[in-house]
């Protein structure tokens, strides 16, 4: 600060631009001078030390969160209706593609509105109670998604991997499985509505978290022990999925080669191949969210270690990207299967031709085409 005010240069000039250090120079205000008399309990005193954020940062975030909750509602929402609607779609393995899709649109439909208003605000206006409703709700769906994620990297490799002697998964199996997935995410994240953990506002003050400056016993346990349910638990279950699908995969393709190689043909496109390719797309498409996920909620792992473990100053500007990041995963998904997904994107183009760019007679051709060659086995 003192730095930048002897030598007013193009870097002190980007900072009062987009740091909002400078317009509180020589001034004592702070970030949390307008959180609300009923909230101030709840702010730790870490933020008493940084100057108001320029109010850019807030409508640039609410303005970005506007944006991402208006993709993520639409896309999602048209994720579930094109998969709790079309036939060739309705599998017990969709079910838990729907409750992903089903997760991302509540968060931003309950979580996006309550944010913009904030940033036009400036702070958090819905008082303490509905700031441990929120972070509670951000904090459930970003479980319920990593589990429903790690179900159906499990479902493939069930499928990929056991292949016919895999038990296939039933219509009530899958509903088992969410419901599973709902109760162990609320249970953990109720937890701190009842003193395990605490949830507070975060740096930006608009926006809601988990109290990572605390350094209680019973808060460091939380945060340390609902990432390793919630973070590494999920993450290692997905590698050991992959890692054996991978595997297979490859045992495969070596083996169709060999066998194409004895009969001396390029190739073997028997249905039995078409179907393991099917199979092997919607792996690549599960693996694709998967890692959008873990690229989504890192940041906000590592603000939180960072918080618990004091490894790095956290300013108020850090959390934006944290909660800007996490908020992201809702929106992923719904284009991830529009581009990946053969058979959404064939029912999508067939309810709403508009989408599609091609011209009639070739967009038949590929959704039928696209349509029959993804065709799953009875148990995916
Ligand atoms: C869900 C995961 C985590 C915790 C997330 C929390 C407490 C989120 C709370 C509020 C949100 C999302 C606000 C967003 O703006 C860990 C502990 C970071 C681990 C990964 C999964």
């Amino acid at each position: 600060m003192a730095i930048t005010s002897l030598d007013p240069g193009p870097g002190a000039a980007a900072l009062q631009a987009w740091g909002g250090q400078m317009a509180a120079f020589g001034s004592n205000e702070t970030v949390v001078d307008k959180v609300l008399p009923e909230m101030l309990h709840l702010i730790d005193p870490h933020w008493h030390q940084f100057p108001p954020m320029n109010p850019l940062w807030h409508g640039l975030l609410g303005f970005v969160i506007g944006v991402l909750g208006f993709i993520s509602v639409t896309g999602n929402g048209m994720v579930v209706y094109i998969f709790t609607t079309t036939k060739t779609l309705k599998t017990p393995s969709n079910i838990l593609v729907v409750n992903l899709a089903f997760s991302d649109f509540l968060m931003m439909f309950m979580m996006a509105p309550p944010m913009v208003i904030n940033c036009y605000n400036e702070t958090w206006v819905f008082g303490p109670l509905a700031c441990q409703l929120y972070a509670c709700a951000g904090s459930l769906y970003g479980c319920v998604s990593i589990w429903t994620m790690t179900m159906i990297a499990f479902d493939r490799y069930n499928v990929i991997v056991k292949g016919i002697a895999a038990k296939p998964m039933t219509i009530n199996g899958a509903l088992l499985r969410v419901f599973g997935i709902w109760a162990f995410s609320l249970a953990w994240t109720i937890a701190p509505l009842f003193g395990w953990g605490r949830y507070v506002p975060e740096g930006n003050m608009t926006a809601c978290g988990t109290d990572y400056f605390d350094q209680s016993f019973s808060n460091r346990s939380y945060i340390l022990l609902y990432s390793i349910a919630c973070y590494y638990a999920p993450l290692f279950l997905i590698i050991y999925s992959y890692f054996f699908i991978v595997q297979a995969v490859a045992a495969h393709e070596k083996a169709m080669r060999e066998q194409a190689k004895k009969m001396n043909v390029a190739s073997l496109r028997s249905s039995d191949a078409a179907n393991t390719s099917a199979e092997c797309k919607l792996a690549k498409v599960a693996l694709m969210t998967i890692s959008l996920w873990f690229m989504a909620w890192t940041p906000y792992l590592v603000i939180n270690y960072a918080g618990i473990f004091k490894t790095m100053t956290i300013s108020p500007i850090v959390t934006i990207w944290g909660s800007v990041f996490a908020k992201a995963n809702a929106v992923y998904n719904p284009i991830v299967y529009g581009i990946s997904h053969p058979k959404y994107r064939a029912a999508l183009y067939a309810r709403f031709p508009g989408l599609s760019c091609q011209s009639a007679p070739e967009d038949n051709g590929s959704v039928a085409s696209a349509a029959t060659a993804t065709e799953e086995k009875p148990s995916a």
